[in-house]
């Protein structure tokens, strides 16, 4: 696999750097998650692949065994609020001293600057910040965030992720590690930067709401179906928008043009009232095969099972028996192999991994009965 031989350290945090370490270890790499100690349950549902180690940083030499982690590894990921890792005495500065080659990955929802950079925060409230919040919810609505979706993991874990990647492609030539600043306000405004890029097409200039993306236009939203389901109808193109009056068995000519944007919300009332009259596989048989991108909404459990999904395998399902997304972009020659075994619990790898990095038995044991790590079996299920 791509990332194959690459060495992660990831610190335990919430689902921003979760995300980023299971994309890195989906792919390849080898990822160690630091747990505290006396914790019995994992936050982290985001764990394919990953080892547990249980370690407490608030010792000296808890600290020293982070250290030795990281100066055989090539990447640490951490997930804290500015400085708590220099107050740990665990900063940039001593691990790149240690080790050069290092890449230090910083996930916050501020950055590592700037007046907000120790305030506590959420994916809302990067969301906010950046801009983006400002333009998501109907007209008629106050503005809402869909799920923690754009801060936490498309501008927080995929962008730091990719900013890793960057990282070690880098390295490859110059021999040396660096920095990752990623913050979840400027990671998420990136991922929008299309919002103020195309404001000159005259995409963004009416209310929230009102837009053609923004569930103002009436051929891009969703509709209710007689059976209480939903379709999705994205058909903005003229020629697909004639397939979608086609499918919906409409007259064009009784219809105002498509653009006419003051007869848009007649024209929602039209399409309502015509999907709610079939139950959503009837529309599915009518727009599937054709260009009217007219699509049904899936719900998360039936996502897998739908034709075109499981043609491709686009969700696997792990030995436990839980569905989830396959790893994603597909690459042709060395795919991710994601690992289907069971998640790890806290502290299950600690004796393993310390042995792996050097630490002989005698040491691990003083570190043990001193409480500084932690050893935990995982239990057999019933
Ligand atoms: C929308 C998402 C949030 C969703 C999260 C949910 C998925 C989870 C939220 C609550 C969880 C549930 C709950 O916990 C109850 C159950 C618990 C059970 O165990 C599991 C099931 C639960 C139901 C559980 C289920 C789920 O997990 C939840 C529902 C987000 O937006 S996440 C993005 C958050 N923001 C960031 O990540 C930005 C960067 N980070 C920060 O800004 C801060 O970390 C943050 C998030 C504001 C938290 O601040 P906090 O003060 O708590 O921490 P820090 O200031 O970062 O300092 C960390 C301190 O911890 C010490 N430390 C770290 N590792 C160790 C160690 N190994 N040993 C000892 N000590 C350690 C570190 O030294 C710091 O100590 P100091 O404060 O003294 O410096």
């Amino acid at each position: 696999m791509a990332l194959a031989g690459v060495r992660v350290i990831e610190l335990a945090g919430l689902a921003p750097a979760p995300f980023c370490g299971m994309i890195l270890s989906d792919f390849g790499a080898r990822v160690i998650r630091v747990d505290r100690t006396k914790v019995t349950m994992a936050m982290d549902s985001l764990a394919r692949g990953k080892q547990s180690v249980a370690l407490n940083l608030k010792s000296p030499q808890g600290v020293a065994v982070l250290k030795k982690l990281c100066i055989q590894s090539d990447i640490v990921l951490e997930p804290f609020r500015k400085g708590v890792m220099e107050k740990l005495g665990l900063g940039p500065e001593e691990l790149l001293k240690e080790n050069p080659r290092l890449i230090y990955a910083r996930l916050t929802g501020y950055g590592q600057s700037g007046s907000y950079a120790k305030a506590a925060g959420h994916d809302i409230n990067y969301l906010a910040m950046s801009g983006l919040l400002s333009t998501l919810g109907r007209s008629s609505e106050k503005p809402y965030a869909p799920l923690n979706l754009v801060a936490d993991f498309a501008g927080g874990g995929l962008m730091c992720a990719f900013g890793i990647v960057l990282a070690l492609l880098e390295r490859s030539k110059s021999g040396q590690g660096q920095i990752i600043d990623a913050s979840m306000v400027e990671g998420a405004a990136y991922v929008g930067s299309f919002m103020w890029k195309s404001r000159s097409l005259g995409l963004w200039n009416r209310p929230r709401g009102e837009n053609l993306l923004d569930s103002g236009a009436p051929f891009y939203d969703t509709y209710q179906t007689s059976d209480g389901k939903y379709m999705a109808v994205g058909a903005i193109e003229p020629q697909f928008y004639d397939q979608l009056i086609q499918g919906l068995g409409l007259d064009a000519a009784s219809l105002p043009p498509q653009m006419s944007f003051s007869d848009w919300p007649e024209l929602r009332r039209t399409f309502a009232r015509v999907f709610a009259q079939k139950r959503q596989a009837e529309w599915s048989r009518i727009f599937d095969g054709t260009d009217a991108c007219v699509t049904p909404v899936l719900p998360l459990d039936e996502a897998g099972s739908h034709p075109h999904n499981r043609e491709r395998g686009s969700f696997l399902r792990d030995a436990q028996g839980e569905v989830s997304p396959r790893p994603a972009p597909v690459l042709s020659r060395t795919p991710a192999r994601p690992c289907l075994s069971r998640d790890p619990v806290v502290g299950e790898h600690t004796r393993s991994v310390l042995e792996e990095y050097g630490f002989d038995p005698a040491h691990i044991e003083q570190l043990l009965s001193a409480g500084v790590v932690e050893c935990n079996k995982a239990k057999a299920r019933l």
